[in-house]
């Protein structure tokens, strides 16, 4: 049921004087060479962490993840996208959250703008494969075997590797996070050996009619639920925006060949919000004439299950406050199950935010 409290917090707000969301500035991402990791350990990760604690976002290049792939996999994904919505249907996802198979407009509240389809898959083919592979028993109340789309053909073996490439980034980044945040080497790989990670591909289109009201944006304000996100964006009209603390909407200028780096609300809760999980969103072409499809590809980067994460106590200054509770992984995830069941929505959430704080605008 839908909380009655959150809409008139919104509807009350609806006359809120909210800047143009086509005439924002370019945000400035700053830019890292992961490779620099082995020559100059200190340097790369103090500008990675000066980054995320400022922004919030951070384009990585450097990353070793060959462009052919990135290309193979954007080009495989697009051919199944663009398939027909009833040969797409048969591989649906049981559930929106739980990141499995495709999903599409028109389902799951506040997760789908009338534009955005999405494929997702998570580690194992099986959840018999991930228990094999040491994840805990109860993996399969969070996910389900692969759903794999019949054609095309290479698929299956494309997203595996460019998983596989992925993965490899997140466990560098990881590294180096420690290194700049001041923790001991290694200090986070025992809270992500059986990380349950999920890859999408998001397809922005507008030939699927959802019924839902029509948006400026293709993918409303929201943080991501993850420790950090590992994207890469194609390039084109309707943008990826994120909103800097205190200044406003920025858009996110795809650069290419490097992969945006956002941090998520378990990184910012471990790291006390010295590490910040900026809100961002995606806007629609404004002009029609310039709708074409856009493609990106999020990299879910997420803890185990048994994970514990709260604000780390060496991160917090003297007489620096925790900020918030402390959450298993699997509690996180039922959490933003339980939102999902309830009918919360990321967009009104902020909304509410926003009308609180005007710095949000
Ligand atoms: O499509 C994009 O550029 C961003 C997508 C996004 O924010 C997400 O999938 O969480
Ligand atoms: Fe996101």
């Amino acid at each position: 049921m839908v909380n009655k409290m959150t809409n008139n917090a919104v509807t009350n707000n609806a006359a809120i004087d909210r800047p143009d969301p086509y005439a924002v500035p370019d945000a400035e991402v700053p830019i890292v060479d992961l490779s620099t990791f082995d020559t100059d350990p200190d340097g790369l990760s103090k500008a990675l962490c000066d980054a995320c604690a400022t922004v919030g976002f951070v384009s990585v290049a450097g990353h070793g993840v060959d462009a052919d792939l990135i290309q193979r996999f954007f080009a495989i994904s697009e051919e199944f996208f663009r398939l027909p919505l009833e040969e797409k249907l048969k591989f649906r996802s049981p559930n929106d959250l739980l990141f499995q198979g495709y999903a599409c407009p028109g389902t799951g509240p506040g997760f789908h703008t009338s534009e955005r389809q999405s494929f997702n898959v998570f580690k194992f083919d099986t959840v018999a494969d991930a228990i094999a592979n040491g994840y805990p028993a109860d993996v399969g109340a969070v996910f389900y075997d692969a759903i794999w789309p019949e054609r095309p053909a290479e698929f299956p073996a494309i997203w595996r590797e460019y998983y596989a490439a992925i993965e490899h980034i997140a466990s560098r980044l990881l590294r180096a996070f420690e290194r700049g945040l001041g923790l001991a080497d290694g200090w986070f790989a025992p809270h992500v050996k059986f990380s349950p990670s999920t890859l999408a591909a998001n397809y922005y289109s507008n030939d699927i009619d959802s019924g839902h009201e029509p948006s400026p944006f293709r993918f409303p304000a929201h943080t991501d639920e993850d420790i950090f996100t590992i994207l890469y964006q194609d390039e084109g009209p309707g943008s990826l925006q994120l909103h800097q603390r205190g200044e406003g909407w920025r858009n996110v200028v795809p650069v290419p060949g490097t992969f945006v780096v956002n941090i998520g609300e378990l990184m910012a809760r471990w790291t006390n919000d010295k590490l910040r999980a900026t809100p961002h969103r995606v806007l629609a072409p404004k002009n029609p004439a310039e709708e074409r499809p856009r493609m990106s590809a999020p990299f879910f980067f997420k803890p185990d299950l048994d994970a514990v994460i709260g604000p780390i106590p060496e991160l917090l200054d003297a007489g620096e406050e925790p900020r918030y509770e402390t959450y298993t992984g699997r509690g996180w995830l039922r959490r933003a199950q339980e939102n999902i069941d309830s009918g919360y929505d990321t967009s009104k959430q902020f909304a509410e935010r926003e009308a609180a704080d005007p710095t949000l605008r």
